[in-house]
């Protein structure tokens, strides 16, 4: 992803709002440990981070964590540069047996689903013992893919290119701790 000057995401910045603070999303990482604490309480599963957008939620939620678990990674995308396509480029396959496991993935945002629904479907061939999805946002319209739900969701957001929180606004702005979007009247 090619570089973009600090003054054009400054701008980016001063032109966009946020709808989510970074209060509000620090409580729905507690809310989705305290289900996840449940959920797994001694399975010992392994928590697999879909990169990149992963990252951030799973180091978040990590820390919350009382179960025992291994930490691994994926890396699979649809999106080239925030052009959306339907064909799923696997950047990295897990390079651990996942047969008979119970295997968590943490992702940042569940959209249309399509790439959580094409790892599941890749995971599932190894014959886990169980697949669960876990993200910190739902993004709420009616495109999401059929036959195929997550298990654990943070927080519902609106229908609008977010960033912030593992989510890339042109390759940055990840670290942000809230949820933004650019305003409606600034949109290009
Ligand atoms: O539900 P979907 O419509 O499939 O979209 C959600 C996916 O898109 C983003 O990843 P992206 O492919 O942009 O890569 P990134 O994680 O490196 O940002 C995000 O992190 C999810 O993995
Ligand atoms: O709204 C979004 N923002 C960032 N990355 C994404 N990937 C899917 N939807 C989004």
């Amino acid at each position: 992803m090619s570089q973009i000057s600090n003054k054009e995401i400054e701008q980016t910045l001063r032109n966009s709002e946020c709808l989510i603070s970074s209060i509000e999303v620090a409580a729905a990482y507690e809310r989705l440990a305290a289900q996840l604490n449940l959920h797994y309480a001694g399975l010992n599963p392994i928590v697999m981070v879909v990169m990149n957008g992963g990252l951030i939620p799973a180091g978040q939620l990590l820390t919350h964590l009382t179960f025992y678990h291994r930490m691994h990674y994926i890396h699979a995308s649809r999106y080239r540069e925030n052009e959306g396509t339907n064909e799923l480029v696997w950047k990295f396959k897990p390079d651990v047996d996942i047969s008979g496991e119970h295997v968590l993935l943490v992702d940042d945002i569940f959209d249309e689903g399509i790439t959580l629904k094409a790892i599941v479907e890749e995971l599932k061939k190894e014959n886990p013992k169980s697949v669960d999805c876990c993200v910190l946002l739902n993004k709420v319209h009616d495109r999401k893919v059929e036959d195929f739900k997550v298990d654990f969701v943070g927080l519902d957001v609106d229908d609008r290119y977010v960033y912030g929180c593992g989510m890339d606004f042109h390759g940055y702005l990840r670290h942000l701790p809230g949820i933004y979007a650019i305003k409606e009247d600034k949109l290009p």
